[in-house]
């Protein structure tokens, strides 16, 4: 499999090269030069499969020959035997045909460890391969952060600077990346919220010099192999209640538009998956850009699902490019125009696919609080913030085909917000038991590039030692 830009100007680079590449060269993101298909019977043979199974399934066309195919076996059932249900990702009913896909069974309480566990493996596989170490970068709203420093924690071929948006993540997820105690990752509290953690981490790709002296990569969902990763449970949950007998349709809880993008990356994979449904919170960039075809940014608000406090939805890009029949110069014509003047209009042509698949809706904060208070007294179901914005969009769009939720984050993540909400404080799982106690290590620095930059030269051993082993 070959992978090309969006903005159409880096070189075409096959798998490995992509998963160590983060953000294409000309910054934009490296999507499959086609759409590997499955066929109907073998998605029909997904259900009540194991999880590492149809992941190698599923993620075998997307690698290629680039990695054994026992080396990618042994490091998918690596992967997944670090989640603490036997099914990974099961399959909750709340309502007539309504689902919950637990994806919070990690090692940190969030959907991000599913891709996580796999592309720590991957890139270190990768790195010992060629014999060469990287300076792994990483922007986070609160879940991404503390999912990739306990994948990458064994890693001795990275060293990883994790960016957050100084007091605008809840305590747990804060505790779970400044507590590592491992000299290779560095949490840095950033004065600014999740956008300029992100702006910075893109400007650091973008900065060919800085780029190849640390030998840059991404742990991102603009990294591909993060979205290819989260493919994977469309498959599973869809066979689970039917498909390819039935369709089925998904509600997502969205920010970085990275676990939708997957859902509509299934669909273009022969998943028969009826619609897609954007779920923000107040946050609403991406609500309002489907309603009116106008993208623009107004300034990020805090909410109770931090995680998703986000206004420059990076995969968006990616859909762009697909609903534009891949014209990499009108993409790179939208994304000018959001650098230059904060907003952009969509082509009424592209407008009109995008609204063919998805649909889009939001929820104020009093609702979310609503329905998770709602949700426990109705089925005794606790939800997370984020996963209660899914929930709440969901329920208004019910159709004559099952309906499956994301559940993108542990209750006990958000206790705080969840007590206020509906008077029940969820506790942290045993595996998190000393969290709150441990000693706390993280650095704050200006939202500045040169500071960032200066900073990371100081301590990553590949711009030390050179990126070679
Ligand atoms: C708990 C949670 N839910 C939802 C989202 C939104 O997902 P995405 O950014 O892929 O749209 C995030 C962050 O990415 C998250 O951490
Ligand atoms: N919500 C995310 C933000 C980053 O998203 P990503 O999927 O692009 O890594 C977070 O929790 O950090």
């Amino acid at each position: 499999m070959r992978y090309v830009s969006s903005r159409g100007e880096a070189p075409v680079l096959g798998f490995a090269d992509v998963l160590l590449a983060g953000l294409a060269s000309d910054g934009g993101l490296y999507v499959p030069e086609t759409w590997p298909q499955i066929a109907p019977e073998t998605i029909a043979s997904f259900a009540g499969r194991p999880y590492a199974e149809v992941a190698l399934e599923v993620l075998k066309p997307f690698v290629g020959d680039e990695i054994a195919p026992d080396a990618l076996e042994r490091m998918v059932r690596e992967a997944y035997a670090t989640f603490r249900h036997p099914a990974v990702a099961p399959l909750v009913q709340i309502g007539d045909r309504h689902f919950v896909l637990e994806l919070f069974h990690g090692p940190t309480l969030a959907f991000k460890d599913v891709a996580m566990q796999l592309l720590a493996r991957l890139m270190d596989h990768v790195l010992a391969q060629r014999g060469q170490r990287a300076t792994v970068v990483g922007a986070t709203s609160g879940d991404t952060g503390g999912a990739a420093i306990a994948a990458f924690a064994a890693s001795d071929r990275t060293d990883m600077f994790i960016l957050f948006p100084k007091g605008r993540v809840s305590p747990v997820q804060q505790r779970q990346m400044t507590t590592a105690g491992s000299d290779i990752v560095h949490a840095v509290a950033i004065e600014g919220t999740f956008d300029d953690c992100q702006a910075l981490v893109k400007a650091m790709f973008n900065d060919a010099a800085f780029r190849r002296e640390s030998a840059l990569s991404g742990v991102n969902s603009i990294n591909w192999a993060r979205i290819m990763a989260q493919i994977v449970y469309y498959f599973t949950a869809a066979a689970s209640v039917g498909a390819p007998r039935k369709a089925v349709s998904f509600t997502v809880p969205t920010g970085n538009f990275g676990d939708i993008f997957a859902g509509f990356a299934a669909k273009r994979m022969g998943l028969p998956v009826e619609r897609l449904i954007v779920a923000t919170n107040e946050n609403d960039i991406l609500e309002r850009c489907l309603r009116t075809g106008r993208y623009e940014m107004e300034g990020v608000h805090a909410t109770m699902s931090p995680s998703m406090d986000i206004e420059i939805s990076s995969n968006f890009e990616r859909l762009l490019f697909e609903a534009s029949g891949r014209d990499a110069g009108v993409i790179r014509r939208l994304m000018d125009q959001l650098k230059q003047s904060r907003a952009f209009t969509v082509p009424d042509d592209i407008l009109s696919y995008i609204r063919a698949e998805f649909d889009a809706g939001r929820t104020g904060e009093g609702e979310t609080a609503e329905t998770i208070r709602d949700q426990l007294a109705s089925t005794a179901y606790l939800l997370d913030p984020h996963t209660a914005v899914a929930v709440a969009v969901a329920e208004k769009r019910m159709g004559d085909v099952p309906m499956i939720s994301l559940g993108t984050a542990h209750p006990a993540k958000f206790p705080a917000s969840v007590k206020a909400a509906c008077g029940t404080e969820p506790p942290l799982p045993p595996s998190h038991a000393d969290l709150m106690t441990k000693g706390e290590r993280f650095d704050v620095l200006p939202n500045d590039l040169d500071a960032l930059q200066a900073y990371i030269r100081e301590r990553s051993r590949a711009v030390r030692l050179g990126a070679a082993a």
